[in-house]
């Protein structure tokens, strides 16, 4: 099973996605972001590419899209809190949005 972060490598591995947007739920087991979209049709697009990466990586978003927004939890359950694949997965969906 992939270890929970700790420490300066949890805080090193934060900083930048906190700089783009994510923030820690407040129990710090999640990092969350609302991506916002020109429309319904370009949320589900990002929607899409991520889900073809999560499903790729074996790492699910818990997400929810309400018309042109997509809010994002990442977690990993097994784990029971961040691991390095949320980190990656996060810096993914940056990429994937900045592609619409
Ligand atoms: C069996 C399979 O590898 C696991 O259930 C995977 C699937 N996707 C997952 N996604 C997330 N976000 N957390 C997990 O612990 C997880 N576990």
């Amino acid at each position: 099973m992939t270890e929970l972060l700790k420490g300066t490598a949890r805080d090193k591995a934060l900083a930048p996605l906190v700089a783009q947007g994510w923030t820690e739920n407040s129990h710090g087991t999640a990092i969350e972001k609302r991506f916002v979209f020109r429309n319904f049709v370009e949320a589900f697009a990002f929607m899409t590419r991520v889900a073809l990466l999560a499903e790729k990586r074996d790492h699910h978003p818990d997400w929810r899209n309400v018309y042109r927004t997509v809010e994002v939890t990442l977690s990993t359950h097994d784990a029971g809190g961040l691991t390095v694949k949320d980190i990656e997965l996060a810096q993914k969906m940056n990429e994937a949005a900045a592609y619409v």
